[in-house]
């Protein structure tokens, strides 16, 4: 028998709090697993520790304690150079509010996010192309972010996100400056995705958007629980 595949993310006992007069235990300590190949969303209302765990599982802020495993690699106890290093190779980002270059094209956009992943001019140009492709963009390859929709600009940051092959697609309220018929299309890529093998994290307020992950878990207070399995 073979031995079973390590999870793309592994937590043990990962916590974070913030010092003050009164402490914050912005996330208690969490066991979680996340396999190759998931979607999982993670709702929760406002205050209740989403983003402190999207920034740790990001590699964007440290933990108090406990351990991360991402791709077999333990990220925790990393260096600034490494983690920077591994946040590039390994993590894609999606944001609400798309963080793209407004004076680049989108193929530019897509071909600068590969400066960490040494590779001539021509394969960044054909792999960014390619990554456009993917999400239903290459009629607008020349297209500046200012004159594109908003579904049509987070395209091309999921396009961004996944030029560089990322083991984990890390997704911050992807939706939450679309109206619903876009949302609906960007879920629809989401999903496409998922099907084609990607490891997605979605942290979304929206109940609509967590109904089309195959796993939902709820954070209150710091604390993520109460797991729902929903049919793949
Ligand atoms: N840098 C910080 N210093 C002190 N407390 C913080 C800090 N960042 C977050 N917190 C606290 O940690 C708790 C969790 O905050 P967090 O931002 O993770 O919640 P959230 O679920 O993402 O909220 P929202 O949906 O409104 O973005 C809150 O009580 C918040 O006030």
């Amino acid at each position: 028998m073979s031995a079973p595949e390590a999870p793309v993310i592994r937590l043990r006992g990962l916590s974070r709090t913030f010092p003050g007069t009164v402490e914050v235990h912005a996330l208690r300590p969490v066991e979680l697993d996340v396999r190759e190949g998931e979607f999982l969303a993670v709702v929760g209302p406002s205050g209740s520790g989403k983003s402190t765990l999207l920034n740790l599982l990001g590699l964007l802020d440290r933990p108090t304690a406990g351990t991360y495993e991402l791709g077999g690699i333990d990220v925790a106890g990393l260096g600034e150079r490494r983690r920077t290093a591994v946040r590039g190779h390994l993590i894609g980002f999606v944001f609400q509010s798309f963080q793209l270059l407004p004076y680049r094209t989108a193929t530019e956009n897509v071909e600068l996010a590969q400066l960490y992943v040494a590779r001539d001019a021509r394969s960044r140009r054909l792999r960014a192309v390619e990554a456009l492709r993917r999400v239903g963009l290459e009629h607008r390859l020349d297209a500046l972010p200012p004159t594109m929709s908003g579904g049509e600009r987070q395209r091309v940051a999921i396009a961004r996100a996944l030029v560089n092959r990322p083991r984990l697609l890390l997704c911050d309220e992807p939706t939450g400056n679309l109206d619903s018929r876009t949302s609906e299309i960007i879920m629809e890529l989401f999903e496409e995705l998922h099907r084609s093998g990607q490891t997605i994290v979605i942290i979304t307020h929206d109940p609509a958007v967590a109904a089309r992950a195959g796993r939902t878990l709820v954070m209150r207070d710091g604390e993520l629980g109460s797991t729902a399995e929903t049919p793949a």
